[in-house]
């Protein structure tokens, strides 16, 4: 039909229906005893009737068919197309709380597009790898591992080229639900073969994990029972504590045999777990053999708090069913997760002061918010639920306080006993304070003592000014065993000779052997389990550079030791000053 003929019929058809609306109205007004509205009816059944004999609403129903077929052929070729396009591409998404993203971030933050890039992002961020002071490049003291980097902005879109490969880097911000800032990282990368996107998470991870060489990751619950690395702690070498001997390579090897003894706890039916349970006195190096042997093995550590708060038995079963295959899983004084209240000071000093108000009702509240029982505590660690794989280490000062349900073997099963310091400890630690820094640390104190006592008090008198020989190729080097010696600016004082200027460098240059006499004049004064290795290490820090005088004045420390010790049991009455 002719367009204009349609517009003309269709005008045509809406002045009929006004007039017939028209004449309604006049009819109502008009006649009002016998109101007829009838009138109206034709006018709208006309409208109808001549819609739906109109040849005109065919043809809008054709345009109707044909448009919505052109519009979904439209979609259709689109959405084919875009997944043509993106079949040569692979998109990768990393969300911060995932591991892979601090790999991702790491690797890109080394990546040298940034150095050229106009917009970027300056971060001080290490990606859980170091907790050192960070520094920009050009800085004095530039040996920190942990550099200023430069980072992809923040929903920019940046393009980079990686092993011939053209790739897209976005970042993203958002909020979740709980208002938490959530940032997603997406690669894309011009590829259609996977393999190219397992190389480069294997590249990512390989250098984290060689940045992470010489670290421990530490890792804790959060409020929703889930691990989060909070810290990185540096190795500490294995050589720095001094236990009594053997006993360093029996929780070492026992933890290194388990590790590699997988299929041979399977094949017996054997729940594949290990507890060591390390008891003793307080600052015997509990802690800090665990933190060793972490590194040795190179597992990280998951800190299990007992005391934390809102922490209840299914939350425990929770975090230790989460725990990856092969980790150090840490419960410190897991005494105290049923005996608070006896606090270790009261065990060890009934005449102690109470404490004030307030801190005891802060004790009666984490009492109350602390919801793990025993029996909770015991199925956690070798229920059906716990992780095979780790190795599990407690530590405890009050051993007689546990119960042997906890203790038995399957749960903790080797017990091991951290004494007092013994003579042999006071030596070896000595040693390890002022031996020069290359020097390998005898295993024996005797077979290394080679000067006489008098030597010692001789060398204290001449300001230990010995001869450097051919042992004695570095300074005594205190923070830094392995670093290189500085140039050094050398003078003499009356007692010693003291060079440079740096903590490091003004210890006085002593030989091997000068040292190992007066570690045996040092252990000759500490009696045998009277003095924990903490206070030795605290005595000893005192005397940072100044070895001859540690030695010299450790027997009249021991003394002060013991009178200090003697006030404390039996303080003299209306002393409160002891604590
Ligand atoms: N055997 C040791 N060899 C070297 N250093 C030690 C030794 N024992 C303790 N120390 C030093 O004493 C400090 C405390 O040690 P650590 O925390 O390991 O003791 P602990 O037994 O776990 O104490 P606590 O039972 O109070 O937790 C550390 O700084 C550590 O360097």
């Amino acid at each position: 039909m002719d367009p204009v003929e349609l517009l003309q019929k269709t005008l045509s058809v809406f002045s009929d229906v006004a007039q017939g609306d028209n004449s309604t109205m006049a009819t109502a007004t008009n006649a009002t005893n016998s109101p007829s509205s009838t009138n109206a009816t034709p006018g709208l059944s006309g409208l109808l009737t001549m819609l739906l004999s109109f040849s005109a609403l065919t043809d809008w129903l054709k345009l109707f068919v044909i448009g919505g077929a052109v519009e979904s052929c439209r979609r259709l070729l689109f959405s084919l197309w875009r997944s043509f396009t993106q079949s040569f591409w692979i998109t990768a998404t990393f969300d911060c709380d995932d591991l892979s993203f601090n790999w991702i971030m790491f690797w890109l933050s080394k990546h040298p597009k940034w150095g050229k890039a106009r917009t970027l992002e300056v971060s001080t961020r290490s990606f859980g790898l170091s907790s050192a002071a960070v520094t920009v490049d050009g800085e004095g003291d530039c040996d920190s591992n942990r550099k200023l980097s430069y980072l992809p902005s923040v929903s920019e879109s940046y393009s980079l080229w990686h092993k011939h490969r053209y790739m897209t880097v976005i970042r993203e911000k958002s909020q979740d639900g709980f208002y938490r800032t959530v940032e997603t990282l997406q690669i894309k990368i011009l590829a259609r073969d996977h393999r190219v996107l397992t190389d480069l998470l294997l590249e990512a991870k390989m250098a984290y994990q060689a940045a992470q060489e010489h670290l421990i990751s530490v890792y804790v619950s959060d409020a929703c029972n889930s691990w989060r690395m909070v810290a990185t702690r540096p190795k500490r070498p294995l050589k720095s504590i001094v236990l009594d001997p053997g006993l360093k390579d029996l929780l070492l090897e026992d933890a290194r045999d388990f590790l590699a003894s997988k299929s041979w706890y399977s094949e017996r039916g054997i729940p594949f777990r290990r507890g060591y349970l390390l008891y003793g006195a307080p600052g015997s190096g509990k802690t800090s053999i665990i933190q060793s042997i972490a590194g040795e093995l190179g597992l990280d550590v998951y800190v299990i708090s007992l005391s934390r708060m809102g922490l209840d038995d299914t939350g425990l079963s929770e975090l230790i069913s989460e725990l990856p295959e092969k980790c150090i899983a840490l419960m410190e004084d897991i005494d105290a997760a049923f005996h608070r209240g006896i606090t270790r000071d009261m065990d060890e000093n009934p005449n102690k002061p109470k404490k004030p108000q307030d801190e005891r009702e802060k004790e009666k509240d984490e009492d109350k918010s602390s919801r793990i029982t025993l029996s909770g505590l015991l199925n956690a660690l070798d229920g059906v639920g716990a992780q095979e794989g780790r190795i599990l280490f407690a530590t405890t000062n009050r051993y007689n306080a546990l119960d042997p349900a906890l203790c038995r073997p399957g749960r903790m099963d080797l017990h091991i006993e951290f004494k007092l310091a013994s003579k042999y400890q006071a030596e070896e630690l000595f040693k390890c304070f002022y031996m020069p820094s290359d020097t390998p640390i005898p295993e024996s104190s005797e077979k290394v003592v080679e000067k006489p006592e008098q030597d010692v008090d001789s060398a204290y008198a001449s300001g230990s000014s010995s001869p450097a020989t051919s042992e004695v190729r570095d300074l005594i080097d205190l923070d830094c065993p392995s670093s290189p010696p500085s140039t050094v600016a050398t003078f003499s004082s009356s007692s010693h000779t003291l060079t440079g200027q740096t903590h490091r460098l003004r210890g006085p240059k002593l030989s091997a052997s000068h040292v190992s006499a007066l570690a045996a004049s040092f252990a000759a004064a500490i009696p045998d389990r009277e003095v924990s290795m903490a206070s030795l290490q605290g005595y000893l820090m005192m005397y940072k550079t100044r070895p001859v005088e540690a030695a010299h004045e450790a027997p009249a420390w021991v003394d002060r030791q013991r009178e200090e010790r003697l006030q404390k049991t039996n303080p003299t009455p209306g002393d409160t000053s002891t604590s």
